[in-house]
């Protein structure tokens, strides 16, 4: 449904994006995952059709969006990082605004007005200006503007930014019902939003993609850092951290507890191979007579993947930058200028 190919944007001298390439496919929910300026808001406002990209392509639904925009926007809702919402409207009225703005045939607006707000639970609220409205129903709202043409794809920016707990489950619960009928992409830097929402997940980092895959694929692959954190009593930590460290496997061996300490040390072991190391440990702790007390295996979770991916690439970087210059950052507005044409 969504297809980008080597997508790059160039902001006078800032790069914001670089080569970036990934794929949606029809009623798939994508996380599109990155720290804070890593390049998610632009590369959806290029999917969007807002701003150009600088080199690259994308394609909805077989479309261009640089070169057949109206056919793309017809088929794409897009809920900006703060999306323009005219206050002294009341919600039925934008809406139906909206609705002729985006080319929905006079005869089908009320009908389309009626569905986006019972979609968005906005129904109670039709006749109350949005300014009054809290920041939870304003994004509601948001998010009908964004379906109220009833798109093929839907991007969302960031939408559960600013919410109390209560309204992110509503607004997360919403963006699940959508995906029956429609292929999402949604932006955040928060991990459990995509844990919890998305079928796939892209992480960006400085402008460029550093994987793709589902969450449960993401773990897997870090499964090989498997750690174990055992409670030992019987010897000096310094002791029972010497012998797990020379057996086959164990990449680290930390004592969380005071080295000295007689009593139940605190062990963290971190293995180095896809191999389950717990039965190996329990075996070396009794054969030492020493007494095992607990061992828990911990398990990798979506935050550690995305840091592992992260911190590498700064690290790949500091190796190839031997000598880092500050490049000051452009100040170019002028794609922001065309934007609010
Ligand atoms: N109009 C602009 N002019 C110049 N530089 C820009 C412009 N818009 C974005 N940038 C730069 O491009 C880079 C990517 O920004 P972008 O807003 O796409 O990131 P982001 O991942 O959405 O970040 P955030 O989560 O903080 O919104 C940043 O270095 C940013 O400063």
């Amino acid at each position: 449904m969504i297809e980008v190919e080597h997508l790059s944007k160039v902001y006078g001298s800032t790069t914001a994006i670089q080569d970036v390439d990934f794929s949606v496919q029809k009623g798939e929910i994508l996380g599109f995952l990155g720290p804070n300026g890593a390049g998610k808001t632009t590369t959806m406002r290029i999917l969007a059709g807002y701003i150009p990209a600088t080199t690259g392509t994308v394609r909805v639904a077989g479309f261009d969006v640089h070169e057949q925009s109206l056919a793309v926007r017809k088929r794409i809702g897009y809920l900006p990082e703060n999306p323009p919402l005219y206050g002294d409207m009341t919600v039925e009225s934008f809406l139906g605004f909206v609705a002729s703005i985006k080319g929905v045939k006079p005869g089908d607006r009320r009908q389309r007005v009626t569905w986006a707000m019972e979609r968005c639970q906005l129904t109670e609220k039709r006749k109350v200006l949005i300014r009054k409205l809290s920041k939870g129903f304003k994004q509601r709202v948001g998010i009908a503007q964004a379906i109220v043409h009833d798109p093929a794809v839907i991007i969302l920016d960031e939408p559960t930014v600013g919410l109390d707990p209560k309204q992110i489950i509503e607004v997360r619960n919403l963006i699940k019902s959508l995906a029956e009928e429609h292929t999402i992409i949604l932006s955040t830097h928060i991990l459990p939003e995509v844990s919890m929402t998305c079928d796939r997940v892209t992480i960006i980092n400085q402008g460029r993609v550093v994987a793709t895959n589902t969450p449960e694929n993401l773990l897997a692959d870090l499964r090989g850092n498997l750690s174990y954190q055992l409670e030992v009593a019987g010897a000096e930590g310094t002791a029972i951290a010497r012998c797990l460290q020379s057996l086959p496997g164990v990449e680290e061996v930390e004592i969380k507890s005071h080295p000295q300490q007689q009593e139940r040390q605190q062990i963290l072991v971190r293995s180095n191979q896809l191999k389950e190391l717990g039965q190996q440990l329990a075996q070396a702790i009794v054969t030492q007579g020493w007494d095992l007390y607990e061992m828990q295996r911990l398990r990798p979770t979506l935050e550690d993947v995305f840091l592992n991916l992260i911190t590498s690439e700064v690290v790949d970087e500091e190796i190839v930058t031997e000598s880092p210059q500050e490049t000051p950052e452009a100040q170019v507005d002028d794609e922001e200028n065309l934007e609010n044409a």
